[in-house]
C-alpha cells in the first residue's frame, strides 16, 4: 500500500553542506497496515514457525546446552555484515584465551556482540524493560572494547551522520539531526511500550526495526543493534523464552533488497512489503533453527549411542561428551571444572573421543591442548563461512 513520505525533510548544514535529514514521523504508519489476505497468511505461517522454535526450545532439556554456541553463531554472522572477518571457532578460541587465526579487533568486535546480547537478555529477565536506557546499555557494551570505543559507546550521537556516499551531499540518505534523535527515540520507546495503543509483537519487531535505522541513533553500530532488537522484543514479550530467532543470515544473503526496503518506505510509505519480506525472514530463519536444532539432537543421540558401546568406561565419557555439546570447543581444564571429573578421567575420556572420531585435537601440542567437536561445529557453522 502507498502512503505519502513517511515524515518530513528539515534542511540541515552539516560538514560545510546543506542537506536536508530525514525526520521520520512517529509509528504506527498511518493509515494503518493493510492486512490482505496474502500478507495475514505470511504472518500466521511465520507465528507458527516461531511457535514451532520455541517450543523445540522449550521442550528438549539439551537445546539449552546449544544456546551458548548459537548466540555466538549469530555473533558471527551479524559482525560478518559489518565487514568483520571471523568465524564461529575463532571466538571460540579467543573465549578460551587462544589465539585466534584472525586480527584480534575481528573477534574482539564479535565477543562484545555475545557481551551486549548477554546483557541485554539478562537485564530483561530481572524485569527491566526494553526501554531507551537498556537499548543504550547494550550499544556501550557493544562499542566498549576495540575498534567501536571512539564512537560515543552507550550515547546517541551528537553529531550528523549519514549513510552511503562519502559526504552528506552525495549520501543515500540523511537521518534525523542529532538535535532531533531524543525525540524520535523517546517516540519509538512509547511505541515498544505499546502507547498509546498494543502493538502485537511481531509486527512491533519488523516496524521498530525500521524505524530504529531510519532514526540512526548512534554513531555506529546501528546495524548490529537493530538486529539485536528484534530477538530481545520477541524474548521480552515470551514469544520466544530462548534466544533462538536471528536475522542477521537472511538480512546479509537477501542484503541489497533489504537495504532497498528500508530506503523505499520512507519515500512510499510501503510497509507493506517490508512486512511481508519480514515475515519471509522470520519463516525461512525460525524453521532452518528448527532443523539444525533436530540435527545437533541427532548428531548427540548418535554419538551417545556409540559411547555406550564403550562398555565399562563410558559413564564419564558421557559426561564429556555432554559437556562439549556446551562448549564445542574446550579445554580439558573447563571440562574438568565443568564436570568434576578429575583431569586424569578427562584426559581418557577425550582419548576414547577421539578414537571414536567423535572430537579432535587442534593445537597438536602435548600441553594446553585443544579439543572440538567437530561434527556439532559444522552443524553450527552452516551459513556462517566466509
Ligand atoms: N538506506 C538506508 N536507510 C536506513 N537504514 C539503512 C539504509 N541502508 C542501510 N541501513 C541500515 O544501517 C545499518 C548500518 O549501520 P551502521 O554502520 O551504524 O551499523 P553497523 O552495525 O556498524 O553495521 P552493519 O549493519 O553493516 O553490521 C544496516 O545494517 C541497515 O540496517
Amino acid at each position: 500500500m502507498k502512503r505519502d513520505l513517511q515524515g518530513r525533510f528539515v534542511p540541515v548544514s552539516t560538514v560545510g553542506e546543506k542537506v536536508e535529514a530525514f525526520l521520520p514521523s512517529p509509528l504506527p504508519p498511518d493509515p494503518p497496515i493493510d492486512w490482505t489476505p496474502e500478507l495475514r497468511g505470511k504472518f500466521d505461517k511465520a507465528l507458527l514457525a516461531l511457535g514451532r522454535l520455541d517450543s523445540v526450545s522449550v521442550l528438549l532439556p539439551e537445546t539449552s546446552l546449544f544456546i551458548y554456541t548459537y548466540i555466538r553463531k549469530e555473533a558471527v554472522l551479524s559482525s560478518q555484515i559489518e565487514g568483520t572477518q571471523s568465524s564461529l571457532s575463532d571466538l571460540l578460541l579467543f573465549e578460551l584465551e587462544q589465539q585466534p587465526g584472525v586480527p584480534m579487533d575481528d573477534v574482539q568486535e564479535v565477543s562484545n556482540y555475545v557481551t551486549a546480547l548477554n546483557h541485554g537478555l539478562a537485564r530483561l529477565e530481572e524485569g527491566f524493560p526494553l526501554s531507551l536506557r537498556l537499548i543504550r546499555e547494550m550499544h556501550n557494551e557493544l562499542l566498549s572494547k576495540g575498534r567501536g570505543s571512539e564512537k560515543q559507546p552507550g550515547e546517541f550521537r551528537r553529531s550528523q551522520n549519514w549513510i552511503g556516499g562519502t559526504r552528506p551531499g552525495n549520501a543515500i540518505f540523511v537521518p534525523p539531526s542529532p538535535e532531533n534523535v531524543q525525540e524520535c527515540m523517546g517516540a519509538l520507546e512509547l511505541f515498544l511500550h505499546d502507547q498509546p495503543a498494543h502493538t502485537p509483537t511481531l509486527l512491533k519487531a519488523a516496524l521498530a526495526h525500521v524505524q530504529f535505522e531510519t532514526i540512526h541513533p548512534f554513531l555506529d553500530g546501528n546495524g548490529r543493534l537493530g538486529r539485536l532488537l528484534i530477538t530481545l522484543l520477541l524474548c521480552a514479550d515470551k514469544v520466544l523464552k530462548a534466544p533462538m530467532l536471528y536475522l542477521s543470515l537472511y538480512f546479509k544473503t537477501h542484503r541489497q533488497r533489504y537495504y532497498d526496503l528500508l530506503n523505499e518506505i520512507r519515500q512510499t510509505g510501503d510497509w507493506e512489503a517490508w512486512l511481508d519480506f519480514f515475515a519471509d525472514a522470520v519463516i525461512e530463519t525460525a524453521t532452518q533453527a528448527v532443523d539444525t536444532v533436530q540435527r545437533l539432537l541427532a548428531l548427540a543421540e548418535t554419538d551417545r549411542r556409540r559411547i555406550q558401546e564403550l562398555g565399562r568406561i563410558s559413564g564419564s565419557v558421557q559426561v564429556t561428551h555432554h559437556a562439549m555439546m556446551e562448549r564445542p570447543i574446550a579445554s580439558p581444564v573447563w571440562l574438568r571444572d565443568k564436570t568434576g571429573l578429575s583431569l586424569t578421567t578427562i584426559g581418557t575420556s577425550l582419548e576414547r573421543l577421539e578414537g571414536l572420531g567423535i572430537v579432535k585435537e587442534l593445537t597438536g601440542q602435548k600441553r594446553n591442548r585443544l579439543y572440538a567437536y567437530t561434527q556439532y561445529i559444522s552443524i553450527m557453522n552452516q551459513g556462517t563461512e566466509l
